[in-house]
């Protein structure tokens, strides 16, 4: 699919943020592991969270959904062994996340997914799983999937590298309070990405399970326990409101987006804070944000260390800004769908705008940018990304259905809000 983008009017308006993406996940996995029956309000519906869903009934658990909720009969912390590969497609939470809980069913389980998915790093996170009880091999031996997991886990003590994923991380404690024994896990080196893990452990204590973390020895434990069922409320994803805040900051306007708590534990929050140095007016409130801004930007300086999803956007919006953008702490994003610092590098190229590639993030010169045409590379994030230039400056973007993997109402909200966009669905 192509999606052809023009210069657009400015934005004004109010709307609903999209159903977080990671809390999606966590809820669907771990009601699915508990005692009982959960419902889950406002849950993502989305290609990436439909692969946990998908993953979970493999398992074992019963899911119904009906409009706006889904109700989860879990399995009492025993899943079965699936009776299938597990084809989780492109989402890397529901591959880390649910290698874990594979280790508690009976027999094997084989994770596997696109070829994105199937170049994602898992090796730290095998490893990690051996001192529990778990066997989990790379079939081909080269620490990606498709992943063999053998059930077996009976806990204990383990270390694991928070360097390279958090995801790891979430997936040893999500499964943990099901062993025998509970687990203690220590984490070495950097530890990025931990919003990630507070949510995790957030959505755990909801759920009954009993997790506590020592921030100055670095380590987890958690109690064996069951989970148990009950209603969960998803909020809004800091993430996919990113794009929805982007475009007024490209085209300007006035835009308020509901369902965005001021107290969530989403790292990826911090775009406020970022729109707000780029010259941006945010006003928050208890559960919405409004945003104004007059459509001129300047550049800023940014860690995205916590928030490794928002490179795109910030990518995209220091292209926009007058002045330099510097972004870094944030390597870990070259694990992702793409090599999102390699691919929006060479895309923003494409444009003409200057920008070099660093280690561990990137720097953009801003202001000049020529309409064309950029790829996504199949990578959702550069798609809603890319699509902000467009607002302001023209553009086509091409592979461009890959949004549907995270927030598949994208881009009827942008034409509500009168943005102009076209879809060539052979293009
Ligand atoms: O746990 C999660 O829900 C996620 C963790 C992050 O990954 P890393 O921990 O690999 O940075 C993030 O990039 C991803 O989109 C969602
Ligand atoms: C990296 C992402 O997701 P996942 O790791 O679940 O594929 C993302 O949504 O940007």
């Amino acid at each position: 699919m192509e999606l052809k983008i023009r210069k657009s009017p400015k934005i004004y308006g109010m709307v609903d943020a999209p159903p977080s993406k990671s809390y999606t996940h966590r809820s669907i996995i771990i009601a699915s592991l508990a005692k009982g029956t959960s419902t889950l309000y406002n849950p993502l519906e989305a290609e990436d969270t439909l692969a946990s869903a998908h993953a979970c009934k493999k398992f074992g658990a019963k899911i119904e959904k009906k409009k706006g909720k889904w109700i989860i009969e879990g399995v009492d912390g025993k899943p079965s062994t699936p009776d299938d590969v597990l084809d989780l497609r492109n989402s890397g939470t529901s591959l880390r996340i649910l290698t874990s809980v594979a280790g508690l069913a009976e027999n094997y389980t084989i994770l596997t997914g696109d070829e994105s998915l199937r170049s994602r790093p898992m090796q730290d996170l095998l490893d990690a799983l051996r001192p529990l009880g778990v066997e989990a091999v790379s079939s081909r031996m080269n620490g990606r999937p498709p992943i063999i997991v053998k059930g077996g886990f009976k806990g204990g003590k383990t270390i694991i590298s928070g360097s390279v994923s958090s995801q790891f991380i979430s997936s040893i404690l999500i499964a943990a309070p099901l062993s025998e024994h509970g687990i203690e896990l220590k984490i070495e080196g950097d530890f990025i990405s931990k919003p990630y893990v507070d949510m995790t452990v957030d959505v755990m204590r909801k759920f009954n399970a009993r997790v506590e973390f020592n921030p100055q020895k670095r380590i987890f434990h958690v109690e064996p326990g069951k989970y148990t069922g009950r209603n969960y409320q998803v909020e809004g994803d800091y993430s996919s409101a990113s794009y929805l805040l982007g475009a007024v900051a490209a085209v300007g306007g006035e835009l308020t987006i509901k369902n965005l708590p001021r107290d969530s534990k989403q790292g990826d929050k911090i775009i406020l804070d970022i729109l707000e140095d780029m010259g941006v007016t945010i006003h928050r409130r208890q559960e919405s944000v409004t945003i104004e801004c007059d459509g001129r930007l300047q550049g800023v300086e940014v860690d995205l260390h916590d928030s490794p999803d928002l490179l795109p956007t910030v990518a995209v919006l220091g292209a926009l800004a007058e002045g330099t953008t510097r972004i870094h702490g944030v390597e870990h994003a070259r694990f992702k769908e793409t090599d999102r610092i390699k691919t929006c590098t060479m895309e923003l190229s494409r444009l003409g705008v200057p920008v070099e590639e660093k280690r561990d993030g990137m720097i953009i010169k801003g202001g000049r940018i020529k309409e064309g045409t950029v790829y996504s590379h199949g990578d959702h994030r550069l798609v809603m990304a890319f699509t902000l230039i467009g607002l302001k400056a023209g553009l086509k973007i091409k592979d461009a259905e890959a949004y549907k993997v995270s927030f598949p109402d994208f881009i009827n909200i942008l034409l509500d809000l009168g943005c102009r966009l076209e879809v060539f669905e052979n293009g």
